[in-house]
């Protein structure tokens, strides 16, 4: 997965983070595209849920490659960016859980919350996440396979193509 153009997002307890990231990957040889749905000032109460669906939208209909959406705690926001089809959103505040969200999970989408770590760290992890590459010939590849099963109204997720 390219990580060319992302897209990010926040409500108004993930403002500062948010906008120190879109810096960050602004500087980013391999990133063309930053594209920022907001919000874009302290007093804009626009409610996680929004931004965080704006946001998977750009990723489900293939305008951008990922999402990082920063919120208080980064659990809303993946809540909501997951109710939109094909997106696989994840909050992961540390370097194992964001490595697995891409190389395991081949999640598109990566949540922080504001709240919960320093900004030193976030950044560190938007870099690594910036590394890392799904790779769809993995024994992962089958099992985010059974996800998109079961959300293109299959039952089983194709159980019968992959085994858990
Ligand atoms: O997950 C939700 C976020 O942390 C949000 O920024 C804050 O939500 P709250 O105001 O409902 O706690």
């Amino acid at each position: 997965m390219s990580v060319a153009r992302i897209v990010v997002g926040a409500d108004e307890a993930g403002l500062a983070y948010k906008d120190v990231l879109a810096d960050l990957l602004r500087a980013d040889p391999r990133v063309e595209v930053v594209e920022d749905v907001g919000v874009h000032a302290d007093d804009d109460g626009t409610a996680y849920p929004h931004v965080a669906v704006a946001a998977a939208r750009r990723v489900a209909e293939g305008a951008a490659d990922r999402a990082l959406l920063v919120c208080g705690t980064g659990l809303g926001m993946a809540i909501a960016a997951n109710k939109v089809a094909g997106v696989r959103a994840v909050t992961a505040h540390d370097a194992f859980s964001v490595e697995r969200s891409v190389l395991s999970n081949d999640a598109q989408v990566l949540c922080l919350g504001q709240r919960v770590i320093g900004v030193e760290l976030a950044k560190m992890l938007v870099r690594q996440w910036l590394d890392l590459e799904f790779d769809p010939t993995s024994r992962s590849a089958a099992k985010v396979d059974a996800i998109r099963g079961y959300e293109t109204g299959g039952t089983d997720g194709g159980e019968a193509a992959g085994s858990c």
